[in-house]
């Protein structure tokens, strides 16, 4: 028995923060209210939220985490980036690393290579995020550290209607100054780009796009990106650029349509033209050589024993520019996290999870079927959505049964396991070799392991992956379609799996991106890019993957283990077990911590009007009065026997000898009557320092200090 559990709501010093929270409070219109706050200043029922979080942190000395979920564009980004602000704000901050404006500038940076304009929202993420906050012994936050994963690195050369790409390509074209335009050969913009990066033409967008790139320099600044890093990133971006205005022939050989688009992108990335061809182009020849001279500095498992189908030129420049964008986002997250890191010891950590939401063309009545990175981040929400499901029902319930509670509640029974089951259920046996043998037919598995399989498999297609998909994933009407039904049932999405296969087998252009900048001869680019060569190749879409602090260590040892543990160590180099790696690691990252979910739900329509049918839907996805139910009629608030015996010890020895005893007879009721008891003496200690402190958070802390050392003194 190591739990305890008592009735008590209020003025309980350790309290489990609230089952969740809907995102319902007031809208955010303007960037500055009537009274100046900022739109990072949260809403009451957010702050109340922050400051129950950080009371219960303080006081349990346990990880808490904060997850948003929901479909995109219901405002899981606000809501995060209002609660880091908030806490940093009353907690406040220690050394010079972290700070109210510092956080502010990683969001805005992270705006700008993170997030695309769609219908619906200007900003809409494109990456999964932990940002962890890690406290002091003074319940002051002393360093953060940000962990991201970039499900979606084929946003950058692959436009879907209605999205732009990255904003920071609209910002750059804008707010470049003119000196730097004339070095990035940026002044001449070509009409057409590949990959749909467009100059903005009106003068509001110009205008804009001009003021936020100003914004995101302040923000660079602000966290230390030296002149020559700021350098190094633009010249990747009109690298990119470039590489777009110089195309790929669609038919005969494989080379690129504009060949002076071509060479521009090859010297502003700072290689010879015939270079930048062959990383593109002849990336079989560039390994061979590597291989022959012995200076492949990485290995490649999954290059080297498969190289896959010959790839169509727009597949190759396609990968050049995934690869690229890959590798200059995780080195901004690098240069985030040089600049918040710090070393203090910690008491705990506070991590804030955003995700990019989930999307269905039929939200916005859209005739397309979904694409391939729609459901990466589809899957991702069910997992999150499993993992809430987990802990508010099975975990507390299973906790009430080991400590012999009755609580009258059946379980609901719908959960998200069965569409996360129906996406990423690995075969029975995963086989030992790298090269994947078919297995027989019949086995379910879920839809990854089958677009792996069928990739590797010689003549095969999309339409023989879609023949072995199984329930709740079922084929359409229409070919190479077939429909999930996300939000267990509530929000079915029809994929449409053409080309499928082109973005999930390994290119081998893409890995050779970072081979291209480590060898530029631009000085700034090589110097920014080459620290990436020490690391393993654990997983080209993961940042955050440094950090010397015994946290960091920590939360990267928790990825670094999902993805080097049996089947993951072979599997990883696949692009489709790779997504559920990230999504394992994800999950991993949070579990240990006290999680608190935010759902966020958007209740209008585009229009204005109020869309019930959706609403419904969104709040069946969340469980909400099934979770209300067990709270109201269960036991939230507990605590472990240390954590017990640590707050309540000041008691007096005998009568916590008394409590002990209590664990062992399982007799509910008299626990409840003891903790209510010990809780009555400890709020009169708690009400007699308020009456010195007024109570905001901050004081209130402190005076939760001084409680704990009057209880020290009395012992
Ligand atoms: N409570 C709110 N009231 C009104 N507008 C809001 C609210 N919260 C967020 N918004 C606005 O909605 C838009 C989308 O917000 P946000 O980017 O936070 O959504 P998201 O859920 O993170 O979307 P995605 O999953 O696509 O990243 C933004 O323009 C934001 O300003």
């Amino acid at each position: 028995m190591h739990t305890l559990t008592s009735r008590a709501k209020n003025n309980m010093p350790l309290t489990q923060a609230g089952p969740n929270l809907v995102n319902f409070w007031p809208p955010l219109q303007t960037p500055k209210s009537r009274r100046g706050e900022s739109v990072w200043d949260a809403p009451p029922a957010l702050a109340a939220l922050v400051k129950r979080v950080y009371v219960s942190m303080v006081g349990s000395r346990r990880d808490h985490s904060v997850c948003a979920v929901g479909r995109s564009g219901t405002g899981k980004t606000t809501a995060c980036q209002a609660f880091t602000h908030t806490l940093l704000k009353q907690a406040g901050t220690t050394g010079e690393n972290i700070s109210v404006e510092r956080v502010q500038a990683m969001f805005t940076i992270l705006r700008s290579f993170g997030c695309v304009s769609s219908q619906h929202s200007d900003t809409s993420s494109r990456f999964a995020m932990v940002f962890s906050l890690d406290f002091n012994h003074a319940g002051q936050a002393a360093a953060g550290h940000l962990q991201t994963m970039m499900l979606d690195k084929w946003k950058v050369c692959q436009t879907t209607q209605g999205e732009s790409n990255f904003l920071i390509f609209s910002q750059l074209l804008a707010g470049i100054s003119t000196e730097m335009r004339t070095e990035l050969q940026l002044h001449q913009l070509p009409e057409s780009n590949s990959f749909g990066i467009v100059h903005p033409t009106k003068v509001e967008e110009k205008q804009r796009a001009s003021v936020a790139f100003t914004k995101l320099l302040t923000a660079m600044e602000t966290l230390g990106f030296s002149a020559g890093e700021q350098k190094a990133i633009w010249h990747v971006l009109a690298g990119i650029y470039h590489l777009g205005a110089a195309g790929a022939c669609k038919v005969g050989r494989r080379q690129f349509v504009n060949f002076d688009s071509a060479q521009v992108a090859s010297s502003v990335l700072g290689c010879e033209g015939e270079d930048l061809h062959t990383a593109v182009f002849k990336h079989h020849l560039r390994q061979l050589l590597q291989r022959a001279t012995g200076h492949s500095r990485e290995r490649n498992p999954a290059a080297e024993a498969d190289e896959g189908p010959r790839l169509t030129a727009t597949q190759c420049v396609d990968g050049m520019a995934a690869g690229l964008y890959e590798e200059l986002f995780t080195a901004v997250v690098s240069l985030i996290n040089r600049a918040l890191s710090g070393q203090q010891l910690t008491l705990a950590s506070v991590m804030v999870l955003d995700t990019p939401g989930l999307r269905n063309p039929r939200h916005f009545a859209e005739e397309r079927g979904a694409t391939w990175s729609e459901l990466c981040h589809n899957y991702l929400q069910e997992r999150l959505l499993e993992h809430y499901h987990s802990h508010t029902f099975r975990h507390t319930l299973d906790r009430y049964a080991q400590e012999k509670i009755r609580v009258e509640f059946e379980c609901p029974e719908s959960s998200s396991a069965e569409v996360v089951s129906a996406i990423d259920q690995p075969p029975p046996q995963v086989h030992n070799s790298y090269s994947c043998v078919r297995a027989a037919d019949g086995d379910p598995r879920g839809l990854l392991w089958v677009l792996d399989e069928e990739m590797v498999t010689p003549a095969s297609c999309e339409n023989s992956a879609l023949e072995r998909t199984h329930s709740p994933t079922h084929r359409c009407e229409q070919p190479l379609q077939c429909e999930v039904n996300h939000l267990m049932g509530g929000d079915p999405v029809r994929y449409d799996l053409t080309g499928w296969f082109s973005l999930i087998q390994n290119n081998p252009s893409a890995l050779n991106a970072i081979c291209l900048l480590q060898n530029s001869t631009i000085g700034e680019v090589k110097s920014m890019f080459t620290p990436r060569i020490s690391l393993p190749p654990l997983c080209r879409g993961l940042g955050g993957l440094e950090g010397g602090s015994q946290r960091s260590l920590q939360r990267n040892g928790t990825i670094r283990k999902t993805f080097s543990g049996g089947m993951a160590a072979i599997r990883r180099h696949s692009q489709c077990i790779a997504v559920k790696l990230q999504a394992d690691a994800l999950v991993n990252l949070i579990r240990r911590a006290r999680p608190v979910f935010l759902q966020c739900v958007n209740a209008k329509t585009d229009g204005g009007s109020f869309d019930v049918p959706a609403l419904r839907v969104q709040l069946d996805s969340t469980q909400i009065l099934s979770a209300l139910q067990l709270y109201r009629t269960g036991y939230p608030d507990h605590m472990t026997l240390s954590d017990f015996r640590c707050h309540f010890q000041a008691l007096s020895p005998p009568i916590m000898k008394r409590y002990a005893s209590m664990f062992v007879s399982h007799d509910e009721r008299k626990v409840r009557c003891h903790i209510e008891a010990a809780q009555t003496l400890c709020d009169v200690q708690l009400r007699i320092n308020k009456l010195f402190f007024p109570l905001c958070l901050r004081q209130w802390r402190s005076c939760w200090l001084n409680w704990m050392w009057i209880k020290r003194a009395s012992l």
